[in-house]
C-alpha cells in the first residue's frame, strides 16, 4: 500500500502498536537486568493460579504481560494518608496485585470522611483510618500484604518508615508533611506520587524521579499558612479525589513498570467543573536545590512544622488571640443569650455552612465582611435597636471551632470602640456547643 493511500487511521494504529512493542521491549529490557543482577531494586516474583486468573485481563495487555505482573508482585508501595486520596489509590494499588502496601494515618474516621473515603464504612467511625483500609482492602485481595503504620509522620520516624517500600504516595493534606517526605524520599531515593485535591479541582505530579525535579526544586518556600486551605476549611466534592488518587495509583504502577510516561516534571490540572485534564511543564530540577542539588545543605529530616510555621495535622489548632474574660464557655452562651435572650450572637462563618446549621436569632455575618464600613454600620444598626441604653451589652461572636470568632472579636472591639458593648467569642466554637450542650447539633 502506498504512503498515500494509506488513511490516518491506519497510520495511527500502526503507531500505537509500535509504541506498545517498544514498550514491551523496554520491559522483557528491564526484566532480563533484574534477573542478571543488575542493580535496580525490584524483585520478580513468580505468579501463583490464583494471581494468573485474577490478573489475566492486564496480564494479556502486551506491555505488561507476565513479567510486568510479576514486577507489580515484587514492588512495595507506601501510601501516606488514608484519606480522598489515600483510599482510592489502596484500592487501585491492591487490586491490580502490587504485593505490598503499607498504609501510614494517624487519624480516625470521621462520618465527614464517608462521602470521598470509600475504603471506610459507615460502622468503623471512629476506627483508625490504618486499620479500617486494612481491613477492607484485604476483604478485596488477601494476597497483598499490607503493613498498618497507625502513627504521625515526622522527622522521626520517616526514614525508617520511606526506605522499606520502593514508591511513596503522597496523599496527605498539609504542607508541613509534603516537605517531609520529600525530604525523606530525595534522602532514600524513592520517587513520591503526590496528588491534591480541594472543593472541585485536582492536581498530580511525579517528585523525585529519575532527573526529574523534587518538591522543593518547584516550591523552595512554603507558603504562608494563612493562604493554604484544606478539605475540611474548603470542601472538597468525593469523586475529584478519587480521580487523582486513582491516577497517583497508575503513576506508582508505571513506575514499578519502568515506563518512559510518567508524570515527572509535568503538573497535571484537573477540572472537575470543565471535565479538564491539562498538563504544564514544571521547572526543571534545580542545581542548587537544597535537598536534591549539587551541594545539599539538608542531609537529614528537620522540623517542618517550624519549617513551615503550619501544624502537619488538621487536628483544632488551638488558637489563643483573646484574654479569658474575652472568651465564654457553651454553658455561659446558653445560659445568657439562649435562657435569658441576653446580646446578641453573630455566626462569622461563610453563608454555606450557616445555612447548613446554625444556633437560633444568631446573626450570619462572615469574617471577611467585617472589614467593610457597611457591615460595621448594619451591626451598629442592630445594637441601636436591642441594646437601649444598657452597659456592656455582649456581643457574642461563633465559627466552627473558635479561631476565626477571636480574630473576629480583636476587629469588632476596634469598631465598635464606642459602643458600650462587651465582645467576646464562644470558646472552642460550635463544636464545643455541640459536645457540651446540644448533641443534635452536627459537628462537621
Ligand atoms: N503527617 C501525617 N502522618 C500521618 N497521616 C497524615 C499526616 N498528615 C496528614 N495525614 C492524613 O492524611 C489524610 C488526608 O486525608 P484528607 O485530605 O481526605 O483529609 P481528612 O483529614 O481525612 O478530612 P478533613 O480535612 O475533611 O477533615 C488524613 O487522613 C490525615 O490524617
Ligand atoms: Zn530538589
Amino acid at each position: 500500500m502506498s504512503l498515500e493511500s494509506k488513511s490516518i487511521f491506519q497510520m495511527e494504529k500502526e503507531i500505537a502498536d509500535l509504541r506498545e512493542l517498544l514498550r514491551s521491549k523496554e520491559q522483557e529490557l528491564r526484566v532480563l537486568k533484574e534477573c542478571e543482577g543488575s542493580k535496580t531494586h525490584l524483585s520478580v516474583e513468580k505468579l501463583s493460579k490464583d494471581d494468573i486468573e485474577r490478573f489475566s485481563r492486564q496480564i494479556i495487555i502486551p506491555s505488561i504481560g507476565v513479567k510486568g505482573q510479576q514486577l507489580m508482585k515484587g514492588a512495595s508501595v507506601l501510601i501516606v494518608g488514608a484519606g480522598g486520596l489515600g483510599c482510592p489509590a489502596a484500592q487501585y494499588l491492591t487490586g491490580s496485585g502490587i504485593g505490598h502496601i503499607g498504609l501510614v494515618d494517624y487519624d480516625e474516621v470521621d462520618r465527614s470522611n464517608l462521602h470521598r473515603q470509600l475504603l471506610h464504612s459507615q460502622e468503623n467511625i471512629g476506627v483508625s483510618k490504618v486499620s479500617s483500609a486494612a481491613e477492607a482492602l484485604r476483604r478485596l485481595n488477601s494476597n497483598v500484604r499490607i503493613s498498618e503504620h497507625s502513627l504521625q509522620l515526622d522527622s522521626s520516624n520517616a526514614l525508617n518508615i520511606v526506605q522499606q517500600y520502593d514508591v511513596v504516595i503522597d496523599a496527605t493534606d498539609n504542607v508541613a508533611t509534603r516537605y517531609l517526605l520529600n525530604d525523606a524520599c530525595v534522602i532514600s531515593g524513592k520517587p513520591l506520587v503526590s496528588g491534591s485535591a480541594l472543593r472541585l479541582e485536582g492536581q498530580l505530579t511525579v517528585y523525585n524521579h529519575h532527573q526529574g525535579p523534587c518538591y522543593r526544586c518547584i516550591f523552595p518556600k512554603p507558603p504562608p499558612p494563612e493562604t493554604v486551605t484544606n478539605c475540611g476549611d474548603g470542601g472538597v466534592l468525593g469523586a475529584v479525589p478519587g480521580v487523582i488518587g486513582v491516577l497517583q495509583a497508575l503513576e506508582a504502577i508505571k513506575i514499578v513498570l519502568g515506563w518512559t510516561g510518567v508524570l515527572s516534571g509535568q503538573l497535571l490540572l484537573f477540572s472537575g467543573e470543565q471535565s479538564t485534564f491539562r498538563n504544564i511543564r514544571l521547572r526543571a530540577k534545580n542545581p542548587s536545590c537544597d535537598v536534591c542539588g549539587d551541594h545539599p545543605l539538608i542531609t537529614k529530616l528537620i522540623d517542618y512544622e517550624q519549617f513551615c510555621g503550619a501544624k502537619a495535622t488538621d487536628k483544632e489548632s488551638g488558637l489563643s488571640l483573646l484574654k479569658q474574660e474575652q472568651r465564654v464557655s457553651p454553658e455561659t452562651l446558653h445560659r445568657s443569650f439562649i435562657c435569658k435572650n441576653e446580646g446578641i450572637v453573630i455566626d462569622v462563618r461563610d453563608s454555606e455552612e450557616f445555612n447548613m446549621c446554625a444556633l437560633p436569632n444568631s446573626i450570619n455575618i462572615p469574617l471577611k465582611k467585617l472589614e467593610e464600613v457597611t457591615t460595621i454600620q448594619k451591626i451598629k444598626e442592630i445594637l441601636d435597636s436591642r441594646k437601649k441604653n444598657e452597659e456592656n451589652f455582649p456581643v457574642y461572636v461563633l465559627c466552627r471551632r473558635g479561631n476565626d470568632s477571636q480574630r473576629a472579636v480583636l476587629k469588632l472591639e476596634q469598631s465598635l470602640g464606642n459602643e458600650n458593648v462587651a465582645v467576646c467569642d464562644l470558646e472552642g466554637g460550635l463544636h464545643a456547643w455541640a459536645r457540651a450542650i446540644d448533641s443534635s447539633f452536627p459537628i462537621y
